[in-house]
């Protein structure tokens, strides 16, 4: 099975922020502890966040960390990254599969059971589930579905979920206690005055509380090249399998 990290830094690219100083601060106290979600602007041309990609992979690559791209999946194959997470709006999740391969971490967005139970099935390794909480970060979410929501789609897969939205360490406990795996952040890191030690406390608060042994993760169908595509009209049902 995959290893998947428990603290997720998605980079903040918005107007004023310096997300390679933020990234710099959260790998010199995580190191290989930490998952870097590449997250650009959706008006960032393809060059731009190449850029920053290749930057922020190679100090993942330094320390032993984790690199993702968010959406852009030719990015994550260019610059070599463990993967890459996708929601509502991207690929759907058994294209990412097919475009990432059967070796790589691929993350998917779920807010509900029935979508987190779909995305298990077309080969997501992690679901990322929120937001649990009111965030400034993002504009158009649903309401926070906060810790009862984590449970819902939690007790429902056989794959880590990564709670995201208005995550802080005081949260942490919380979120972990309904079946959370480990957080994703933005803010809580960027937004700080010192995003080293913010990063710090958030590993603080998920290493005081291990996540209990799920065995059923590796039970994880995940993603069965068998499947074939969609436009070669073999698939899940379709011969059997
Ligand atoms: C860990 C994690 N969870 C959820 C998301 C959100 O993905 P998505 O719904 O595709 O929205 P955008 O981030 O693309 O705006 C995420 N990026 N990471
Ligand atoms: C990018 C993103 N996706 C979300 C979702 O719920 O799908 S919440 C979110 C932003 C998370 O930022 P912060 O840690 O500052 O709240
Ligand atoms: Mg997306």
């Amino acid at each position: 099975m995959l290893h998947i990290g428990r603290l997720h830094l998605i980079t903040d690219t918005r107007p004023g922020r310096d997300p390679l100083a933020v990234v710099d601060a959260a790998l010199s106290v995580a190191g290989p502890e930490l998952v870097v979600q590449v997250r650009v602007e959706d008006d960032t041309d393809d060059r731009t966040a190449y850029e920053l990609a290749v930057e922020v992979a190679r100090r993942c690559a330094a320390v032993g960390a984790s690199c993702l791209v968010n959406d852009r999946l030719h990015l994550a194959l260019a610059i070599g990254a463990a993967g890459g997470h996708v929601g509502a709006r991207d690929l759907p999740v058994d294209a990412a599969r097919r475009v990432l391969g059967p070796a790589a971490v691929l993350g998917a967005t779920a807010r509900d059971p029935r979508t987190g139970t779909a995305a298990v099935e077309a080969g997501a390794s992690y679901l990322g589930v929120g937001p649990c909480h009111a965030t400034s970060t993002k504009d158009g979410l649903p309401a926070p579905i906060g810790p009862e929501g984590i449970r819902r789609v939690a007790s429902a897969v056989p794959v880590p979920v990564i709670a995201i939205g208005g995550i802080t360490p005081e949260r942490v406990p919380a979120l972990l206690a309904a079946g959370a795996y480990g957080v994703a952040v933005v803010g809580a890191v960027s937004g700080a005055a010192d995003p080293a030690q913010a990063t710090a406390a958030l590993l603080t608060a998920l290493t005081a509380n291990p996540p209990p042994p799920q065995p059923k993760w590796g039970t994880s169908p995940g993603w069965d090249p068998r499947r074939g595509s969609p436009l070669s009209g073999r698939g899940a049902g379709a011969d059997g399998w």
